[in-house]
This record gives C-alpha cells, sequence and structure tokens, in this order.
C-alpha cells in the first residue's frame, strides 16, 4: 500500500516535479533518450525521441498513487543538438556544447521548481545531467549533500579523462575540481567535497581513485557493500551528511547488478541487488531529508530483448516510487 506520510524536513508542500530529460549527449550510445521500443515499434536506425519510456510506463499515476501533485516537465532537445553541432568541441571533451546548454536548461527547470518548495524528480537521460540536477537543488537547498549510487565515480577531469564522455565527469564540475572549464561558466562549484558520498562503485579509473584518495572524499564500493551490509552503509552515509543536511539521490541504474537493470550503456557485474537499490531509496525518503532524486541512465535502446527492456525500466520505476514512499507493508 503507498503511504506518503510527508514529513520531509525541507520541503514545504506534497508537490513533486518530474522533469523528463531525453538526453543522451554525454555518452556515445544513443537511446537513453528514446521513446519508443526498437523492438515493439521496429524502429531500426530513425531514433524517435520523446519523454522517457518510464513515463510511458505510467510513472506519474503511481507517483500520485503514492499522493503527490505531479507536475511535468517535458523537453526535446533535438533542436539544440543540431544547433550544437557546429560548435567545435572543447579540446578532447565530446559534445561539450549540446551537454552544457541542455545541462543549463535542466538547471534553470529544477531551480524554479525547488524554489516553490517541490521534490525534484529527474528521468534521465545519460548522468552528465547530474551537473544540472545537483547545482539546481544546491541553488535552493543551502548545505546539500549528495548521494550518488553508481558502478561508477563519476568525477574525472577534463584533464583525466580518458574517454571524452561527460557522463563520466559530473562531479568533478559540480565540486570545482575541474575548475572552470570553456562553455560551461552558468555552472559554479556548488557542492563540497565532504558532502558527497558514493554507494555501489566498481568500476573507478586509476585518476579518478586518485582524485577519491588526495580529497578525502567518503565512498563505499561494493566490497563496503557486502562488508557492513546496505543498511549499515546508508546509515553511515546519513550521519556522515548529518541530519541538518537536505540530500539528493543521484541514482545510476548500473549501480545494480546488470541482472536486475541490463538496458543501460555501461553495465558493471557484481552490482547491488534488486532490494539492495530498493533499500537505499527505501531509506533515504524515511529520513526526511531528500529534496531530488534522479534516475539516470536507462537506457531502451541497449536490451537484448523485450524482457530486459521492460525489466529495466520498471527497476527505474520502482526506485522512483521507493524514494518517494512506496512501503513494502
Ligand atoms: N554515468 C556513467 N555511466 N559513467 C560511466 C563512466 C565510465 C568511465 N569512467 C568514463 O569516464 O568514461
Ligand atoms: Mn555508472
Ligand atoms: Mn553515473
Amino acid at each position: 500500500m503507498p503511504t506518503n506520510n510527508f514529513t520531509n524536513k525541507f520541503l514545504t508542500t506534497n508537490s513533486c516535479a518530474v522533469i523528463a530529460a531525453p538526453f543522451s549527449g554525454g555518452q556515445p550510445k544513443g537511446g537513453v533518450e528514446l521513446y519508443k521500443s526498437f523492438f515493439i515499434c521496429n524502429i531500426t536506425n530513425n531514433l524517435f525521441r520523446g519523454p522517457p519510456r518510464m513515463l510511458e510506463a505510467g510513472l506519474l499515476d503511481m507517483i500520485e498513487g503514492l499522493d503527490w501533485k505531479v507536475e511535468i516537465q517535458h523537453n526535446d532537445f533535438n533542436a539544440l543538438e543540431k544547433e550544437c553541432k557546429k560548435v567545435v568541441d572543447t579540446r578532447h571533451i565530446k559534445n561539450a556544447s549540446f551537454v552544457s546548454k541542455t545541462c543549463q536548461t535542466i538547471h534553470e527547470q529544477i531551480k524554479k521548481h525547488a524554489a516553490l518548495g517541490q521534490m525534484i524528480l529527474t528521468l534521465g537521460g545519460d548522468h552528465s545531467l547530474g551537473m544540472a540536477t545537483v547545482s539546481g537543488t544546491a541553488a535552493v537547498h543551502k548545505n546539500l549533500g549528495v548521494i550518488w549510487v553508481d558502478a561508477h565515480a563519476d568525477i574525472n577531469t577534463v584533464d583525466s579523462t580518458d574517454t571524452g564522455n561527460l557522463h563520466g565527469c559530473p562531479v568533478s564540475f559540480l565540486t570545482g575540481l575541474t575548475g572552470q572549464v570553456e562553455g560551461f561558466e552558468w555552472l559554479k562549484p556548488c557542492l563540497e567535497t565532504n558532502k558527497i558520498c558514493f554507494i555501489g562503485l566498481r568500476d573507478v579509473d586509476e585518476p579518478e581513485k586518485k582524485i577519491l584518495k588526495e580529497n578525502n572524499i567518503k565512498a563505499f564500493s561494493m566490497y563496503h557493500v557486502d562488508k557492513y551490509g546496505i543498511s549499515k552503509v546508508v546509515e553511515m552515509c546519513l550521519e556522515y551528511l548529518g541530519k541538518d543536511t537536505p540530500i539528493h539521490l543521484s541514482f545510476d541504474v548500473d549501480a545494480l547488478d546488470p541482472s536486475v537493470a541490463p538496458s543501460t550503456g555501461t553495465p558493471v557485474r557484481g552490482g547491488l541487488s534488486f532490494r539492495e537499490g530498493h533499500y537505499i531509496c527505501e531509506a533515504l525518503h524515511e529520513s526526511g531529508q531528500l529534496v531530488g532524486i534522479d534516475i539516470m541512465e536507462v537506457n531502451p535502446a541497449l536490451a537484448l530483448s523485450d524482457e530486459q527492456q521492460i525489466q529495466t525500466i520498471n527497476v527505474g520505476c520502482s526506485l522512483a516510487r521507493s524514494a518517494l514512499g512506496e512501503t513494502l507493508l
């Protein structure tokens, strides 16, 4: 039974702004912006873009069923993409202009809704959008803390990234570790390195390991999840960030084991179980400190079958519901 006992310490309404962000410019594989299934609709190379498949699955009704008032913000980045194609990339960083302009748009939308005291749920889209979502809630909620659930640390700087894919870099932009990057002038450092906790890491690049160590950043890898159990890990994160801290949850579905969420761009074996992923969301809802939720990297185009695709979309929806107050009893 849904129960959204509205006891949030930082929100002033029971309204939830859902930001649909069909965007894949921060990584090389199309599809996180997809609307219709390749399989169901037989669209092979002409990508039809639109709101994320989680909406098609009925997510808005589900959220209303949890007693939230829902405000949906749709986005279409097709025109922007064409315009940005003409801009020369910043060094080896791919699609810098497209990522920056998209993120700036989403940042402004989130800032507006967060200022109304609303919960923010962003449906990605690739994780470069983290630049927009965290900076958007941080602009309103002072002293914001972030729980970044991911197989990857996404903390490469523009100098350390091997791939040049910006979905591997958002945390270094948010914390200012990458310095001011040309074209991203709108994005000012908004997150202290001691206000972020990672959960689920298991595929961290060597330069990222160095960055995490040097900056003493709190990170729980899958080793720590195995060692302490997920409930203790979440408890340690909440203790570390503090009770007076509004919290933004940025959930990359590749944190889950590929057997749970197969349809994503950079799957890594040995991930969180279905229940471990949902436990994180449930416990953060229970904390009453959540002000923003991202469900990122759901990529319907990469599934090997309809079943895999539906499974991943469904798990994205159920993570969002858990973070918004769905309980098992
Ligand atoms: N959001 C993600 N799935 N990020 C994957 C990043 C992979 C790799 N560390 C890179 O920088 O490209
Ligand atoms: Mn990831
Ligand atoms: Mn990520």
